[in-house]
């Protein structure tokens, strides 16, 4: 439902956004994630008709946002970086204004303006001008426009930036609940977003794709993925070491600030982590504690995405 090919835009003679090429499909919420400056908004800008490209293509439902605009931008809602609003329009005003652009009449007017303002629990600022709403409240308002005409197709530039926990959890569970029917590209540079939302994740930095895959793909690239950790006091350390190279799926073992950490053989993390707990048990090894960690996000985060990193 979405697909570019290419998509390259230059600003002073430098490419902002290099060569971008996906494809997102019904049912998917892509993470488009990256640092500071990597080309997210400028992407999103491209794929939206809000900015032309330099070379490449977008489209959105099979439609060319270059040739075939206004079809393609009838099938997206869009909530650009920042969740711009007319601020003296209050919250009605403003989605009354969109559903007459959108070419929403009559009943079904009414039926999306109430589903936007209910989705986006606009309902206690519905009435109150714009420029006196909360950041929160805001971004939800630039939300409500974005789901109003009940788009195949949703391009959410940080949706859930500026909201309180509380928010972001509501956002994201609404988001959720759209995915199904939808294709659905968020931009974000909180891991944890990414985790808690993505069925698959970009990762750009500087302009270019660096990886392309699913959260739990992407957390496998940790060095740490899937190793062990056994809490265990300095003095019982020396003589349990030997013991634990001896476990099936151990690779390396190494010492931590909680203890000892055993590194898995690639792809028998299972096997390591029951062969640890079942030795520990049964030899009734001094340890308080085991558990393998999952990998983390930010390590991966960094090594995509550091100026010397050179990752595909
Ligand atoms: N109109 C413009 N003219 C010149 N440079 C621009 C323009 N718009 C964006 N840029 C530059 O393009 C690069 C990518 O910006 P972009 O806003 O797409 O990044 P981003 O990944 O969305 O960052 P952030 O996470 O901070 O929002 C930045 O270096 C930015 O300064």
């Amino acid at each position: 439902m979405i697909e570019t090919q290419a998509l390259t835009k230059t600003f002073g003679g430098t490419d902002v956004v290099r060569d971008v090429s996906f494809t997102v499909h019904k049912g998917e919420v892509l993470g488009f994630l990256g640092p500071n400056g990597a080309g997210k908004s400028t992407t999103m800008k491209m794929i939206t008709g809000f900015l032309a490209p330099t070379r490449g293509t977008a489209k959105v439902c099979g439609q060319d946002i270059l040739t075939q605009t206004r079809a393609a931008q009838r099938r997206l809602g869009y909530l650009p970086e920042g969740a711009p609003a007319y601020g003296d329009m209050t919250p009605y005003g403003l989605l009354g204004f969109v559903a007459d652009v959108r070419g929403l009449f009559g009943a079904e007017r009414r039926k999306r303006i109430d589903a936007a303002l209910d989705a986006a629990q606009l309902r206690s600022v519905t009435h109150q001008p714009i420029d006196t709403l909360s950041k929160g409240f805001k971004r939800r308002v630039g939300l409500a426009q974005a789901l109003l005409h009940d788009p195949d197709v949703l391009i959410l530039d940080e949706p859930t930036d500026g909201l309180d926990p509380n928010q972001k959890h509501d956002v994201r569970t609404l988001i959720r609940e759209m995915a199904a029917e939808k294709a659905i590209l968020i931009s974000t540079h909180i891991l944890e977003e990414v985790e808690a939302l993505c069925s698959r994740t970009l990762v750009i930095a500087r302009g270019c794709i660096v990886a392309d895959s699913t959260p739990l793909d992407l957390l496998r690239r940790d060095p740490l993925h899937g190793a062990v950790v056994l809490a265990v006091a300095e003095a019982d350390r020396a003589a349990l070491l030997p013991k634990l190279h001896l476990i099936p799926g151990a690779l390396a073992v190494e010492a931590s600030e909680d203890g000892l950490i055993v590194r898995p053989v690639p792809g028998r993390e299972a096997d390591l982590l029951a062969g640890l707990s079942q030795a520990q048990r049964t030899e009734n090894w001094p340890v308080s504690e085991v558990y393998q960690q999952r990998g983390r996000l930010d390590v991966v985060f960094r090594s995509l995405t550091a100026p010397a990193s050179r990752a595909a």
